[in-house]
């Protein structure tokens, strides 16, 4: 699904990457693992093409990152970041809907997409699944469907309107919006709201971003990544700002999307034990370079974490799942 092969990646002559080779299967929860500054969201933007390698390639399905076009990328990937979205004054649903843009023409028309979508809904429901496209035969009859797009919306960004008066005007009598695709229109509202609904979020719906917690906040960035109906989930530290309860939601929201749905995650994560519960594999990077590469019961052993991060753990087994935890050793206990 993804393969880094001999990437290097350095700035101003300094390496921050060396030698870096890897494989995330499909379906799978890809962990990377180090101390500060070891390379881990370089490595990210590579596998996101944000960046490229200096030397080596990252490959997507076989094909080289930089071969895609970005809303191709976009169409395949969803980014997660540490406080994802800044609070302005976008309401929780349009944000939501945003994730939507790569499935989307120029007038926020939604587009087909080709039966790539795989959805979100659960096996059983009527949206997505395996390699089914987003409307299904069945749901083509369906509602009436509101543009994904609203007046609101289309007035959007710094006082810029996305869409002007002449633009609306558009074609030769031909309407902007045919039936076709507001049936289409349809559908991806009837996957928005399964979204809302999944995280929770209904309620907060018309509530601006400064108006919602962080970790509300946080879901509704996850919110966007779900409609967005990626293949592939890149986290990078999605869980940095949140509680212990916060952390542990997001983090089953994403291992459910990724059962049900066969999502695979690559996902940049500081809390070990986190790593460790979540993720079924588990890269560590030190100094640029890949130290190890494994299973959490592997790559959780004291004299590993001892090298990598320079103090010594004791690690014991959880007691309910038995996976590797650690527990922190001050020098003077
Ligand atoms: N655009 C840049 N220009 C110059 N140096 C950079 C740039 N981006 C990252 N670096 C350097 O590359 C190294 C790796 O940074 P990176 O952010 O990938 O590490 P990280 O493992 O994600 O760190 P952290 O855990 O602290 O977030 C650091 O020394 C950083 O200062």
């Amino acid at each position: 699904m993804i393969e880094a092969v001999d990437c290097f990646k350095g700035y101003d002559g300094t390496p921050v990457l060396q030698d870096v080779s890897f494989r995330v299967k499909p379906g799978e929860i890809y962990g990377i693992i180090g101390p500060n500054g070891s390379g881990k969201s370089t490595l990210l933007r590579l596998i996101s093409g944000v960046e490229r390698a200096d030397a080596g390639e990252v490959r997507i399905e076989g094909r080289p990152a930089e071969t895609y076009s970005r809303r191709r990328l976009a169409q395949l990937m969803a980014v997660l970041e540490q406080e994802a979205i800044p609070p302005v004054g976008f309401t929780v649903r349009q944000v939501v809907e945003m994730g939507r843009f790569p499935h989307q023409d120029w007038l926020g028309r939604e587009r087909r997409s080709g039966g790539e979508a795989r959805g979100w809904a659960a096996p059983g429901e009527k949206v997505g699944g395996e390699g089914q496209p987003l409307v299904t035969e069945g749901q083509k009859g369906g509602g009436e469907g509101q543009p994904l797009v609203t007046e609101g919306q289309k007035g959007g960004g710094e006082g810029q309107p996305l869409v002007t008066e002449g633009q609306k005007g558009g074609g030769e009598g031909q309407p902007l919006v045919t039936e076709g695709q507001k049936r289409l229109s349809g559908g991806v509202d009837r996957l928005l709201d399964q979204v809302m609904e999944r995280l929770g979020l209904m309620a907060l719906a018309d509530r601006t971003l400064d108006q919602v917690s962080g970790g509300e906040r946080q879901r509704t960035a996850l919110g966007k990544a779900m409609a967005q109906e990626p293949r592939v989930l890149l986290l990078d530290e999605p869980t940095t700002y949140l509680d212990i309860g916060y952390q542990l939601q997001m983090m089953d929201y994403v291992s459910r999307w990724n059962r049900e749905n066969g999502l695979t995650v690559v996902a940049v994560l500081h809390d070990l034990n986190l790593a460790a519960q979540y993720c079924h594999r588990l890269l560590v990077l030190h100094q640029g370079r890949i130290v190890a590469e494994g299973t959490p019961a592997e790559i959780i052993d004291p004299a590993l974490i001892g090298r990598v991060y320079g103090t010594v753990p004791a690690v014991v087994a959880h007691p309910v799942s038995g996976i590797p935890q650690i527990l922190l050793q001050p020098e003077e206990g």
